[in-house]
């Protein structure tokens, strides 16, 4: 990796709000840093305007277009941190599989691994830096373009939400034909989460030598799996890339705080809190104050309001976010919502859930 990426001075801008940065490592703030999945999205009409008419994947493979995607939102909202636009999804394609977005559908497989032998059809090495480049020069495009007004987090599906879709050819109600695999095939299952955890090393480490300055592992389908399942085919290999990319980025100084978000996976918060991440992302069916206490205070803890509240009156949301951020506490505490926002959503009501986050935790942070 080293020589490919030839760890060239970028001469990125200095870093000036680096509250999403200390709070990752549950450092002081002044502030409780907020920023939302899905922030780049089809909420805001220039986000709709921009992406018009043009292929998703060819959206994703034109960093002048992620650039411009992923700045949007902090035109608008004070967020304390941006993320690449891209797509999971990326990776199974670069792993050698057709994806297809298809309008009003989602994502789609036209020929996804059905049986064991399918796994002959993967690349077995993958070169991330011919698959995948594009997405490293849309990161270091972005992060020069972002001038260091906010941090730039990077993004990889976790293995299993990825063998979830690659062998559904989609999003799924169950997910029985992945979870069938999981029971029918358990050796295959393992070395097809192997070889995506190989590739997503390999990626991680990529984004991070093109400018990502915090790394999340996104495992949208972890609550599919119940907890015996989710520790033998999700977690493992969870911690291994952790411990890999931290490993090898301790090689050269750098040090890039990882979050970790297994959706519904709250049977395993104890088991996440010690995987390695400095942070554990939740979904809004955990109460933040469980959640602290089933973590002792070993990671910071990201998350969690319910995307919906934001359909709430403005009001509403400020008292929602306000019970929220006292249930967590302001340290080692990173505001989002327990998933992304839908794209029926009010920008006006997403600045209201940001300015609420800000001046609530200004206020208390005063008062310790
Ligand atoms: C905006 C967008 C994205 N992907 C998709 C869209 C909507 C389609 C469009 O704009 O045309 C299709 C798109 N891509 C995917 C889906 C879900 C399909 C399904 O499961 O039914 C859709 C509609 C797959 C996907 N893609 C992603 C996840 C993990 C997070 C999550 O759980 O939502 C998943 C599961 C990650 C993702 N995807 C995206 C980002 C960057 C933008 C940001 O967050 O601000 C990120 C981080 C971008």
């Amino acid at each position: 990796l080293l020589c490919h990426h030839s760890f060239m001075p970028k001469d990125f801008p200095t870093l000036q709000n680096d509250t999403f940065l200390r709070a990752a490592r549950g450092e002081e703030t002044e502030h409780v840093p907020v920023w939302c999945m899905r922030q780049a999205g089809r909420y805001l009409p220039e986000f709709r305007e921009s992406r018009a008419g043009k292929d998703f994947f060819d959206t994703c493979r034109s960093p002048e277009s992620c650039c411009e995607l992923t700045l949007q939102p902090l035109r608008r909202f004070p967020f304390d941190a941006a993320i690449i636009f891209s797509d999971i999804l990326v990776v199974p394609q670069a792993m050698g599989m057709d994806v297809l977005m298809v309008a009003g559908k989602g994502p789609t497989f036209p020929d996804p691994l059905k049986e064991p032998e399918d796994l002959q059809r993967l690349r077995t090495a993958v070169d991330v830096e011919k698959e995948l480049g594009y997405v490293f020069k849309a990161i270091t495009l972005t992060r020069h373009k972002i001038e260091g007004k906010v941090p730039l987090i990077g993004f990889t599906g976790a293995p299993w939400t990825l063998m979830a879709y690659m062998i559904e050819g989609g999003g799924s109600n169950t997910y029985s034909k992945a979870k069938r695999w999981l029971y029918r095939h358990p050796e295959a299952s393992h070395m097809l989460l192997r070889m995506l955890t190989d590739v997503i090393v390999e990626y991680l480490l990529g984004q991070v030598a093109a400018g990502a300055q915090a790394l999340q592992v996104f495992d949208s389908h972890a609550g599919i799996l119940g907890p015996v399942q989710f520790k033998d085919f999700s977690l493992p290999y969870l911690r291994d890339i952790a411990r890999r990319v931290k490993d090898k980025l301790k090689e050269t100084g750098q040090d890039v705080p990882m979050i970790v978000f297994a959706k519904d996976a709250h049977y395993a918060l104890e088991d996440l809190s010690q995987s390695h991440y400095e942070v554990v992302g939740l979904d809004w069916t955990i109460d933040p104050r469980s959640a602290r206490e089933r973590t002792g205070g070993k990671v910071s803890l990201q998350g969690n309001m319910d995307p919906c509240a934001l359909y709430s009156p403005k009001d509403r949301i400020s008292e929602i976010v306000q019970k929220m951020v006292e249930g967590f506490g302001t340290r080692g505490y990173i505001a989002n919502l327990g998933h992304g926002l839908y794209p029926d959503m009010d920008p006006e009501n997403v600045g209201a859930f940001v300015e609420a986050v800000h001046q609530h935790s200004k206020l208390m942070i005063k008062q310790i």
